[in-house]
């Protein structure tokens, strides 16, 4: 198509028709870069999405909806949010099917089990071998249902043994948790961190996804709020090494534990409900 619009242009050719090149050139090479970066995959327009933050522990949290049944999910909740959360769901008119947890998180106590007493009927979710306390319980590949959605559960462990990422293929979309973050990765020296197992999560099961689709984190530092297969695949200084060298980086993070663990584990053991402040 560019061919021929060169060729009318030069058959025309008067000095004016010479800048119609110089439009084309830059055509050509954003084209090319559109095939790995810039298809995004549109949403449904029946596909409701919100990222949502906790300042406190940087925890995003996803609200997905389906806008037909009004049926929606929340990914990650935070206790401290769960009040936001639940406001917004009413707001929206939605009515809250599941609350789902990626993993066991380490740094705050989850917002499921409060979340579930703020809107009844509302059930968590979690994998089974996260080893917490649930309504439900996810193993690998296990689909989960919100109108005429669907999210697949796929097992990513590394982070821990029960990390999941949850795909929503229609959307081109993957909740990663603490398996993938933007240009870094969940640390694996505790709960049952393991790099080398984190490592083949990632590539076998994350960077195979097609490399148009959006990547959402459980959590960023940095500022950062979405990423793509792409650019993990290309961009990310750990997950890009060889396995050996990402071990290496993996045992000499040196991150001091995250404040909130001894509180927060045994609360997410128990879906949040063990010792919840008591004006949370
Ligand atoms: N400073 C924070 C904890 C930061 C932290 O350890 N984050 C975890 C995810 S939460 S389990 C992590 O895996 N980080 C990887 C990294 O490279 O930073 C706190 O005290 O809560
Ligand atoms: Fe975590």
């Amino acid at each position: 198509m560019l061919i021929k619009i060169f060729r009318a242009s030069l058959a025309n050719a008067s000095g004016k028709h010479n800048n119609v090149l110089f439009v084309n050139i830059p055509r050509v090479h954003s084209v090319r870069r559109r095939s790995s970066m810039n298809s995004r995959i549109t949403f449904t327009e029946d596909f409701f999405f919100r990222q949502l933050f906790d300042h406190q522990s940087s925890t995003y949290t996803y609200m997905l909806a389906d806008l037909g049944s009004k049926e929606a999910v929340l990914i990650d909740p935070v206790l401290e949010q769960a009040k936001r959360d639940s406001h917004l769901i009413q707001e929206l008119g939605l009515h809250l099917k599941y609350a789902l947890n990626t993993h066991m998180h380490a740094d705050h106590i989850t917002g499921t089990g409060y979340l579930k007493k703020l809107i009844p009927g509302c059930e968590s979710i979690i994998s089974r071998a996260s080893g917490a306390q649930a309504d439900k319980y996810l193993e690998n590949g296990d689909v989960v249902k919100f109108g005429r959605h669907t999210i697949q559960a796929v097992a990513t462990p590394g982070h821990t043994n029960g990390c999941m990422t949850f795909i929503v293929n229609e959307q081109g979309i993957a909740f990663t948790g603490d398996t993938l973050l933007i240009r870094g990765c969940g640390r694996t020296d505790f709960q049952e961190g393991n790099p080398r197992t984190l490592y083949d999560s990632v590539h076998q099961n994350i960077f195979t996804l097609p490399e148009n689709f959006r990547l959402f984190p459980a959590h960023d530092y940095k500022g950062n709020m979405e990423s793509t297969v792409f650019e993990e695949k290309n961009y990310n200084p750990r997950l890009t090494k060889d396995i050996d060298t990402f071990v290496n980086i993996m045992e000499n993070l040196n991150l001091p534990y995250p404040k909130m663990i001894d509180k927060a584990v045994p609360a997410n053991k128990q879906c949040g409900l063990y010792d919840i402040p008591p004006d949370a």
